[in-house]
């Protein structure tokens, strides 16, 4: 039993050979992607100018939509019978995106409802999940009666509720003002480091990536495409002292270096 999951944990948890998207109009999104997200988790952003394919790029993994090419591969989770994964996926966009005629607790509990759950036998699940981002004294308050920040908070809580595998977040903090987000990054690597979840961030900011991620990976346009797969070899828990440390600004000054490249399109050495 455990060199069986020994063995499952060595295997890669998404296995991305080969992508490709060309939309329906022409677009072509995507062009040769190819990308391993390990069983052990990591927190990986996506970084890459406008129109690099990031969104897609999610979508994809998620099963959200079709790649035109490649494979995609879960090599340690079965598949529903059209072919989507069943690992638990958590999906957190750019928008909270919260029913405003439910409270904090009905929305978190959308999920588990669309499961066929009842409320009472999960109501320590929904309020567990509201305690891991700090707002179970908020179960009972309504989307307008929140900050924009609170309310990424529920969007977090309601993603982590069925316990996902893999986190997608898409440019979740983008909206927010800048304390609020630096708040948000440092609640979210809490979380990232209790939770033995796999993150994958979509960002255009190298100061974000750089503190946040233990690899990024800088995407470029026309077609969309991978540049750079960069591993940021610093030591969780990262505080404030990482972030106007001499090492964080080595890595900014790398990853700005890429992403300047990505925005030019060229691909020589670097
Ligand atoms: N449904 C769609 N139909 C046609 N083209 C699309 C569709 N969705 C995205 N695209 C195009 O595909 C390309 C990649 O878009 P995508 O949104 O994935 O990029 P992105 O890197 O996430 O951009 P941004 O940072 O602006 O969100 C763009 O040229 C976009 O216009």
């Amino acid at each position: 039993m455990a060199a069986a999951t020994e063995h499952a944990s060595s295997r890669p948890l998404i296995s991305i050979k080969s992508v490709d998207k060309i939309y329906p109009n022409g677009t072509e999104a995507l062009h040769n992607v190819s990308l391993e997200i390990p069983g052990k988790p990591q927190f990986v952003s996506l970084l890459g100018p406008s129109g690099c394919g990031k969104s897609t790029l999610l979508r994809m993994i998620s099963g959200l939509d079709r790649h035109t090419g490649g494979e995609i591969e879960w090599p340690t989770t079965a598949y529903d019978y059209k072919g989507r994964p069943l690992a638990e996926i958590g999906f957190v966009f750019q928008e909270p995106t919260l029913m405003p005629w439910a409270n904090v607790f009905d929305n978190v509990y959308l999920p588990l409802r669309l499961k066929r759950q009842t409320r009472a036998k999960v109501h320590d699940q929904v309020m567990d999940s509201l305690r891991m981002v700090g707002l179970e004294k908020f179960a009972r308050s309504y989307p307008r009666e929140l900050s924009g920040g609170m309310k990424m908070r529920v969007s977090i809580a309601r993603a982590l509720v069925t316990k996902p595998k893999v986190l997608l977040m898409d440019e979740p903090f983008a909206a927010l003002d800048e304390i609020t987000r630096l708040k948000l990054n440092n609640d979210l690597l809490a979380l990232w480091e209790k939770q033995n979840l796999t993150v994958i961030f979509v960002t255009h900011s190298v100061f974000e990536s750089v503190y946040l991620s233990d690899r990024i990976v800088v995407m470029a346009a026309r077609p969309g495409r991978i540049l750079a797969d960069l591993s940021i070899d610093a030591p969780y828990p990262r505080t404030e002292q990482f972030r106007t440390s001499s090492l964080y600004n080595e890595h900014c000054r790398d990853v700005s270096g890429w992403l300047k490249q990505a925005m030019a399109g060229v691909e020589d050495e670097h």
